[in-house]
């Protein structure tokens, strides 16, 4: 079967998704009327206050948890099925690595074991190549190093290199380099960017850091709390490929500062915020 949306789909979309967890007075509206919608090969980061939703929206997305009300669809099949086809990618916020694998190892293991057969050979240029993949992130001279033996943000660039070494239609990342140093976490930034540019995987990335959801998307969906919905969403046009440089320039702090005024609202209780517009 075709892994294919219909042409001009999303290749992931919420669809007015509710979520509450628990009854009566004790009840949490995590999201409330949530639509999200990211079209093949964009970068989406969702950003939000704690407690927003962000981590129930990656879980509806992901298949983990399904919304009370509302449809969501990966590459228009419901998450369920697209896990079962092996479509969707996770990167969670601890790297779980195989400790009694290498480095190089942990990403050849889940390769031969998750591959759907129908993709097994069919592989593109760096999703094909586990060294030349983790190089590119920095870890070629680590390769066969167990992950007990790595920094933090080795760890967590190797749980990247396996999610795209898995080609997913869509890779789903929660806060992938929070636990990170500034510098480090920088630095992993850039060889992300460097490989999704070559690889254009559909992303869906949880952050709460305003630079990171600018630098590295095409979109940033801002969401405010209690219930949980979307505030706004910031398309986010700077030039491709992304590079160190940019880091530093007008137009990053001003796709910065649009973000921080949205956020601001959400953070606002009085502040009204309008109805869902991803
Ligand atoms: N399994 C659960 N049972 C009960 N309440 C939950 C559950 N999971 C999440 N919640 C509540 O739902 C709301 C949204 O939680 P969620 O973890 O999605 O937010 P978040 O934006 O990812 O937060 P953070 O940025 O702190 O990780 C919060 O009020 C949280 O306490």
């Amino acid at each position: 079967m075709s892994t294919e949306p219909a042409p001009g789909a999303p290749f992931v979309a919420v669809d007015d998704a509710c979520k509450t967890y628990g009854d009566g007075e004790k009840s949490v509206r995590a999201l409330a009327h949530v639509d999200l919608q990211v079209p093949r090969g964009r970068f989406v980061s969702v950003i939000g206050p704690s407690g927003c939703g962000k981590s129930t929206l990656l879980r509806l997305v992901a298949g983990l948890e399904e919304p009370d009300a509302g449809t969501v669809r990966i590459c228009g099949r419901t998450p369920e099925a697209a896990r079962a086809a092996k479509l969707i990618g996770f990167v969670p916020q601890v790297p779980a690595l195989l400790p009694w694998l290498d480095v190089l190892g942990n990403v050849r293991v889940l390769e031969k074991v998750n591959r759907p057969a129908g993709r097994r050979g069919s592989r593109r240029g760096l999703a094909s190549d586990p060294v030349a993949l983790l190089t590119r992130l920095g870890l070629g001279d680590v390769l066969h190093r167990r992950p007990g033996q790595l920094s933090g943000g080795m760890q967590q660039r190797a749980a990247l290199a396996r999610a795209f070494a898995l080609e997913p239609q869509v890779l789903l990342m929660d806060e992938p380099f929070s636990a990170l140093d500034e510098f480090t976490r920088e630095s992993a930034q850039l060889q992300l960017l460097d490989v999704w540019q070559d690889l254009r995987t559909t992303v869906v990335f949880v952050t709460h850091s305003i630079a990171e959801a600018v630098l590295l998307s095409d979109t940033v969906v801002v969401m405010a709390a209690g219930p949980g919905r979307v505030a706004g969403v910031v398309d986010i046009d700077l030039d491709r490929p992304r590079h160190h440089g940019q880091l530093d320039t007008a137009a990053m702090h001003e796709h910065e500062h649009r973000v921080r005024q949205l956020l601001e609202t959400a953070w606002n209780p009085l502040e009204p915020s309008g109805r869902d517009v991803a």
